[in-house]
């Protein structure tokens, strides 16, 4: 059987060794291109050596080589980033798997406009419990509609994370209002705020040392507090999710694929 080809956009990042990593195990896949910000000191290096699996003969360049034909790229860089790689992707018809977070609304408009083109799937957690937890939080939200639940999200990761809140958390926060419909989301509280309105979701990013993601949604009613939790343990669950991704999204169709298609969610 032969293997698919990927490339990796933010190969030098912490997300990017470790997909090139697991997926330097997995007999289905076979990488083809490493690609990162020209100015990262491991500019050129080999992609196999910097993620610790030996030298696989990848350089790391800042554009997809015209002489690689990647079945499907894996982007886990900056927003900037995405930005690049779906241009690349756009012009070149290869399907994308875009798990960086942090887009502005018209940059997310862009990405969604390129599925036109080519197969893209987006999603701010490739992890499968994260993804099971989207759908809990749905059931929850229509069970407990209009019965007088406050809706808060605490989120917590690592100190080096650039954007915040987290994009999984303001998927969470997506899903609930879709389905609850509170007309805001509140950026933590400061000051004589008054008494809390039920018209909105309460959001909390922490920031601290080494934390690869943990996510709590709070739904509280007078007399009782229910919270639904996932605590990421390891970056390996993101990017074994994403392996699979980039697996399922090889070959198909241009349109807008999730997490959920993957999954059979
Ligand atoms: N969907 C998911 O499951 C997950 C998503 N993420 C998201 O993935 C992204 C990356 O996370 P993480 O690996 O921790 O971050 P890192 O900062 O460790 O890695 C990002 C890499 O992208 C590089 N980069 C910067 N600009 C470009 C560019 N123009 N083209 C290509 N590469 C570029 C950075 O280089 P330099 O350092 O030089 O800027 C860096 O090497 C974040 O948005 C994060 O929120 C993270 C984990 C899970
Ligand atoms: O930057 C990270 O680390 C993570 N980012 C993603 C997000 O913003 O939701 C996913 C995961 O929580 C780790």
């Amino acid at each position: 059987m032969s293997k698919i080809r990927y490339a990796m956009n933010g190969a030098c990042g912490r997300m990017g060794q470790r997909i090139i990593a697991l997926g330097h195990e997995d007999h289905g896949l076979s990488l083809v291109a490493a690609l990162d910000s020209g100015k990262h000191p491991a500019f050129g290096k080999d992609a196999g050596e910097l993620a610790g699996v030996g030298k696989l003969e990848i350089p790391i360049t800042s554009e997809l080589p015209f002489d690689q034909h990647p079945e499907v790229v894996i982007d886990f860089s900056t927003p900037e980033g995405s930005m690049e790689i779906l241009k690349t992707c756009v012009a070149r018809k290869i399907p994308l798997v875009v798990a960086t977070t942090g887009h502005s609304a018209e940059q997310k408009r862009e990405i969604e406009a390129a599925a036109h083109a080519t197969a893209l799937l987006l999603s701010p957690s490739m992890s499968l419990v994260v993804n099971l937890l989207f759908k809990l939080v749905q059931q929850a939200s229509q069970a407990l509609m209009g019965k007088g639940f406050d809706v808060e999200i605490i989120e917590r990761h690592h100190r080096m994370k650039k954007d915040s809140p987290s994009g999984t958390a303001m998927q969470f926060a997506r899903i609930i209002q879709e389905t609850m419909g509170q007309s805001k989301i509140v950026h933590g509280r400061e000051g004589i705020v008054g008494e809390r309105p039920l018209d909105e979701i309460g959001m909390h990013a922490i920031r601290g040392g080494d934390n690869v993601g943990e996510h709590t949604i709070m739904f509280s009613a007078l007399g009782e507090t229910m919270e639904l939790i996932h605590k990421g343990y390891s970056r390996d669950s993101y990017a074994r999710g994403a392996l699979l991704a980039a697996k399922f999204l090889a070959g198909k169709p241009a349109g807008r694929y999730t997490m959920y298609d993957v999954l059979g969610l």
